[in-house]
């Protein structure tokens, strides 16, 4: 059977919590944008074949043209994304023919190749996996009038990072019965959890942050520009 591997990379959020006029994929990173760099992540493993990437609708001229520009060639569709990410990631699935599939935001350009290879290996192994890092904080769950409920231990808890990698028939099926009992997730695996498929945690790092708020950026800058002085 073959093993081909493909990622939806989701990009079609407005970037609300970032506050910009542009929307945060878009903005510039060293003098690229957030989402080409993503892009070349995955364009550059040896593993993955084919990319889908969505966007927005008004964004995809644009976008078809950096595919181009940066010769990200595993690009096979620019398409349109949804009002939430669940269904962007919906819609991005429907383009892909590989039997595995990556699912990741366009706003993680700091993924690494080795944390891709490990998800890829886990979700063979195990079903599907999901990257993630154990939580530094102390986590508590809070009521609705602000009074502490409990204390969860530590040791059991992870922030839940992409990519996130599946079987895309199953994926598939996930989603679909999701949308048929309107269930709205924020994540892909808790869509593939409620249809049965078995989950490995996979340890990524800390650097692989969502860009989502101003802050982010200079860290974002920081990285990148270390990544880079590393490089040459
Ligand atoms: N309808 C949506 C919403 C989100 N995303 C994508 O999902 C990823 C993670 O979402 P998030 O960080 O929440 O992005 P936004 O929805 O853009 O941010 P915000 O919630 O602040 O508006 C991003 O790459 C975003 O572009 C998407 O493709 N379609
Ligand atoms: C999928 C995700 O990035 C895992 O951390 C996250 O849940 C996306 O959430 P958002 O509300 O769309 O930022």
């Amino acid at each position: 059977m073959s093993n081909s591997v493909g990622a939806v990379i989701v990009a079609a959020g407005r970037g609300t919590r970032m506050g910009t006029v542009e929307s945060k994929q878009y903005l510039l990173l060293q003098g690229k944008p957030i989402i080409v760099h993503t892009l070349e992540v995955f364009q550059r493993h040896p593993l993955i074949s084919e990319i889908v990437l969505v966007t927005g609708k008004e964004d995809v001229d644009r976008c078809r043209e950096w595919v181009k520009a940066y010769r990200l060639d595993k690009v096979v569709s620019v398409v349109t994304g949804g009002s939430e990410r669940q269904h962007s990631v919906h819609l991005g699935l429907r383009h892909l023919k590989t039997t595995w599939v990556m699912v990741h935001d366009g706003v993680r350009p700091f993924v690494q190749i080795n944390e891709i290879t490990a998800c890829y290996e886990h979700a063979r192994e195990i079903g599907a996996s999901v990257l993630a890092v154990p939580v530094k904080d102390t986590i508590k769950q809070v009521d609705k009038d602000g009074k502490v409920l409990s204390t969860p231990d530590r040791r059991s808890l992870w922030a839940i990072q992409t990519p996130q990698t599946f079987r895309l028939s199953e994926l598939l099926v996930a989603y679909e019965s999701a949308e048929r009992d309107g269930f709205l997730g924020t994540d892909d695996s808790s869509l593939a959890e409620r249809s049965g498929i078995p989950v490995a945690v996979v340890e990524g790092s800390y650097a692989n942050i969502k860009i989502t708020t101003p802050e982010d950026l200079d860290f974002a800058e920081f990285t990148q520009r270390s990544r880079g002085e590393v490089q040459t």
